[in-house]
């Protein structure tokens, strides 16, 4: 493997020669990104029966949803399904790939449900009545939060009659820098029709009064992510870890837990008092088309991995979802005809979870030298990932984008970083990263790193590697922003972005501008989950996309105990890909 000098000296050389670099079938597929049109959905077939209309949202939020989103035309079947069940006011358990547009099917039914009736509040300095927040959107992260409050906001922005954005949505996370009661002034004084938030910070507002907000008035509950934020314990052949992790989620129950847990042991019968009267006055009323479920808020809980015991748990054990079958709907999206495991119940398969028809994942593996191979028995390039017989080779003649040189670095990053602190990250790696990033990416990519690395250390390593790389943070950085809501998705950049992010505030974003995913090293001690998850960023509602994780080659690891021992990554994800059904593919920049 030539070292990374070279590909910025074969860069630069092939952009000052006006020469396009060597053609191959990936051509085709990242062609496909940024040529293709962007508005056609080719994995779902949209009958006519299948409308927004019939759907019943609500006039304003369907013109809105036209002028701010056109290319959403129609609602997949499964988005069919979700939100008349929403809607609906049924208790709702969704599972279907990354990216079919579960959250955003979410907040169309959300804006559609109608407003709960203006109450009188208790809290000091609140005269005059107050309506009540109707649904609560709990999410991971906030960056997820963020991109809800961005859907919502550009629908609201073509709404009419249009109320403060604040009366439709709000985000409520832990901010630092100013006290609860600070952040909760503005959900008192204007309570959101949407209320979205993360489960620790909506606790610590529990925590520091119970009835700081409004939750035993709330119609609906959703749970974003819910594989994530709740943590159940696996079927394991070890017994004794399996009843290790029982007791540790008995004393000490996550956030989610504890809130949904309180949520619904307090919401009173006074919610199913004051339907009733509600009744008594509206007869004909179409407030909710819902029955409260015993009183209790609706609750809707998604994601694209969700296993037996977590299903189980929550539908037998919580306590939160209705025990009438009548109020509950199951949603499970499409099987993937590659599914080994199609046979078997249908909503464990871990191969089903990430949602591109075309992703095609990479392995590639570098060593203390510096090279940088493929990942052995990598399959040629261009076979599927899903299948075990390689494809044919297409033909080559194709070109692809041009390559975008990295500038050389003659200056410091523009980052505050601790330099006094040795860096965690293996140069070599982030070198193959910053190579296969200057090859390959059009205009923007995602460079996941472990949850507990730090981001901006990276940032500024990979600036300094010429990268033009950015911390992903849609809340204090405008440029992540951009990148949630990006329109022009055909064009290829002049100076194409790496966002760098963690995999804790990655799962449910979207950022339809992505063509590749840089995964640096085996996240999450290979849980196939997490990957899928990471992996499931790109390749969204039908759109294709790469999946590079850049691994280290068999090395020596110190462990905590003062002993030490040999990691080998390519095998971990070996291992990773194989339970997830999948074949890593040769990464064709490498050897
Ligand atoms: N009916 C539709 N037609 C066209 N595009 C759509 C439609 N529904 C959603 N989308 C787009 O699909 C993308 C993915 O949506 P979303 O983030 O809701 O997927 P998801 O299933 O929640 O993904 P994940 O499992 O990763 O959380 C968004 O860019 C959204 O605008």
């Amino acid at each position: 493997m030539p070292p990374f000098s070279f590909f910025v000296q074969a860069a630069t050389h092939a952009r000052a020669h006006g020469v396009r670099l060597r053609a191959c079938r990936h051509a085709t597929r990242v062609r496909c990104f940024h040529k293709g049109p962007r508005d056609t959905v080719t994995s779902h077939p949209h009958p006519d029966e299948f409308s927004f209309q019939r759907l019943g949202l609500r006039p304003s939020v369907l013109t809105a949803l036209r002028l701010a989103f056109p290319s959403v035309k129609h609602p997949t079947p499964i988005q069919h399904r979700f939100i008349d069940a929403v809607l609906d006011g049924k208790d709702v358990l969704l599972k279907d790939k990354t990216g079919t547009g579960k959250s955003f099917a979410a907040v169309l039914a959300l804006l559609s449900q109608r407003r709960g009736h203006p109450y009188n509040s208790t809290l000091p300095g609140l005269t005059a009545p107050v309506l009540p927040i109707t649904s609560l959107v709990l999410v991971p992260h906030r960056d997820l939060a963020y991109q809800y409050l961005h859907w919502i906001e550009r629908i609201h922005h073509h709404m009419t009659p249009q109320d403060p954005l604040p009366s439709l949505a709000q985000v409520f996370l832990r901010d630092s820098a100013k006290s609860l009661q600070d952040q909760l002034d503005p959900i008192q004084r204007t309570p959101p029709h949407i209320l979205i938030g993360t489960p620790q910070a909506l606790l610590d507002v529990v925590e520091l009064d119970p009835q700081a907000l409004p939750f035993d008035r709330l119609s609906t509950i959703v749970v974003d992510e819910v594989d994530y934020l709740i943590e159940t314990v696996p079927v394991l052949a070890d017994k004794y870890l399996m009843a290790k992790i029982e007791r540790r989620i008995h004393r000490h129950p996550g956030p989610t837990r504890i809130l949904l847990n309180h949520i619904y042991s307090t919401t009173s019968a006074r919610r199913k008092d004051t339907w009733q009267m509600y009744r008594a006055q509206n007869p004909s009323g179409q407030a909710h088309r819902r029955e409260p479920n015993d009183g209790k808020p609706q609750l809707v809980m998604m994601s694209a991995t969700l296993r037996n015991h977590l299903r189980r748990f929550l539908l037998a054990d919580s306590g939160w979802f209705t025990k009438a079958t009548s109020k509950l709907v199951r949603i499970t999206g499409e099987v993937s005809p590659h599914d080994p495991k199609r046979k078997q119940f249908e909503e464990d398969a871990a191969d089903d979870a990430v949602g591109g028809t075309d992703i095609q994942h990479h392995v590639v593996v570098v060593s203390d030298n510096g090279n940088i191979t493929n990942i052995e028995d990598a399959l040629p390039t261009g076979s599927s990932t899903e299948s075990e017989e390689p494809k044919e080779q297409e033909s080559s003649d194709v070109n692809r984008p041009e390559l975008h040189p990295l500038p050389a670095s003659s200056q410091t990053p523009d980052v505050e970083v601790d330099l006094d602190t040795p860096s965690p990250f293996n140069p070599n790696a982030l070198e193959a990263v910053a190579a296969g990033f200057a090859l390959d990416v059009p205009s923007v990519a995602l460079l996941v790193l472990p949850s507990d690395a730090p981001v901006q250390r990276a940032v500024y390593e990979l600036r300094l590697l010429g990268v033009n790389a950015h911390a992903l943070d849609v809340l204090k950085d405008e440029n992540g922003r951009v990148h949630l809501m990006r329109q022009d998705l055909d064009a290829p950049a002049d100076n194409p972005t790496l966002l760098v992010a963690t995999l804790a505030s990655v799962r449910g974003l979207d950022l339809p501008e992505l063509s590749h995913v840089f995964v640096l090293g085996v996240l999450d001690r290979g849980a196939v989950d997490s990957y899928l998850h990471v992996a499931g960023r790109v390749g969204r509602f039908g759109r294709s996309g790469k999946v590079i994780s850049v691994v280290a080659a068999r090395h020596k690891v110190q462990l905590d105990n003062g002993k030490s021992t040999m990691r080998d990554e390519a095998q971990m994800m070996r291992t990773l890909l194989k339970k997830a059904g999948l074949r890593a593919t040769k990464f064709e920049h490498f050897q």
